[in-house]
């Protein structure tokens, strides 16, 4: 019996453009609330993958399930539970954000459900994305992040079980990308809306996503929390510490006992100590660059390991 919790299934999915293998053989599954962070190099295939999952571009071989429906053949109702965010969106650049919000909200409103009441109300959806004083502003006089947070909007604005967000935060300066990020959290957590974004952006994957895939040449090469994946794959710990003005430097796979050890030996001598585990960014160099050397036996079996974890 399939499993109502999983959102996303996706089997030895396959794509070929011509004869260049672009997916060959991508598998993983995403459950109700999740947020997934798709990486990969560019060309890898993450814009594939996710069109794919939408609907808009047809597969060459595989299983996949989107809201249990194979969005090849999925209909109206099945697209009205689904949120999108593209990497651009052209539109009609004099159209007002609040004109554009209520017209495509229209649209769900047939799909309304008593959990899920859709469209999502305007006010407070202009309110959620930090739209609310360029309500009123024609389409084409937004700046670039306005103009980001209005596809946001436009992604949730039916209140979807399944949002897409393809590289959703360029252009953003720090603090929209900060209220972006506990807007995702909090569609993740209190609305129980499953996320797969696609991100280059590695401090923000690692901020925002449960899970981490990374793509490379056609196949998922990890599948793991940022944290399970650093410390699986790249196992050690940096300790630096300053001693009678001298720098030292130190791996180790047991940071604790090596600090002990050193406070034990020479106590108060030891200053500016820091502890540093390998971030996302060194786990998915290390990943990719094994994967892009032919090393993928190796990685196949780290991936198992971490898997299993
Ligand atoms: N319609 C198409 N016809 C032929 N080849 C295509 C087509 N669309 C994409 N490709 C090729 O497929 C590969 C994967 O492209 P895709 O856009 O999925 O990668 P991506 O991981 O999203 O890259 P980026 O990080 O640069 O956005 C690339 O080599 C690209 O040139």
């Amino acid at each position: 019996m399939t499993d109502p919790d999983v959102v996303l299934e996706v089997r030895d999915l396959r794509m070929r453009y011509g004869t260049k293998d672009v997916l060959d053989g991508v598998t993983f599954a995403a459950h109700r609330g999740e947020v997934l962070a798709l990486l990969g190099p560019n060309g890898a295939g993450k814009t594939t993958t996710i069109e794919i999952l939408e609907g808009f571009r047809r597969r060459s071989a595989g299983h996949v399930a989107v809201l249990g429906s194979d969005p090849a053949h999925g209909d109206e109702t099945w697209r009205a539970r689904l949120g999108i965010v593209l990497q651009s969106w052209r539109d009609h650049g004099k159209w007002r954000v609040r004109e554009v919000l209520d017209y495509l909200g229209g649209f769900y409103a047939p799909y309304a459900t008593p959990e899920r009441p859709r469209p999502w109300n305007l006010d407070e959806l202009l309110a959620t994305v930090g739209l609310t004083e360029h309500a009123g502003k024609k389409l084409r006089h937004l700046s670039g992040g306005q103009r980001r947070r209005l596809d946001v909007a436009i992604g949730i604005v039916g209140r979807p079980e399944l949002l897409f967000l393809d590289e959703p935060t360029t252009g953003f300066d720090p603090q929209a990308r900060r209220e972006f990020h506990d807007l995702v959290h909090r569609l993740a957590d209190a609305h129980d809306t499953t996320i797969l974004l696609t991100t280059h952006d590695l401090d923000e994957a690692e901020k925002l996503a449960d899970r981490i895939l990374i793509l490379s040449r056609g196949r998922i090469i990890a599948d793991g929390s940022a944290d399970a994946l650093s410390r699986r794959i790249a196992g050690e710990a940096e300790v630096r510490w300053t001693r009678d003005g001298q720098r030292f430097v130190h791996t180790t796979p047991a940071a604790t006992k090596f600090v002990h050890e050193l406070f034990k030996q020479h106590g108060e001598a030891i200053e500016d100590l820091e502890v540093r585990r390998a971030s996302l960014e060194d786990t998915y160099m290390t990943l990719v660059r094994q994967a892009e050397s032919g090393q993928d036996e190796i990685v196949a079996a780290r991936f198992r390991e971490v898997g299993a974890a």
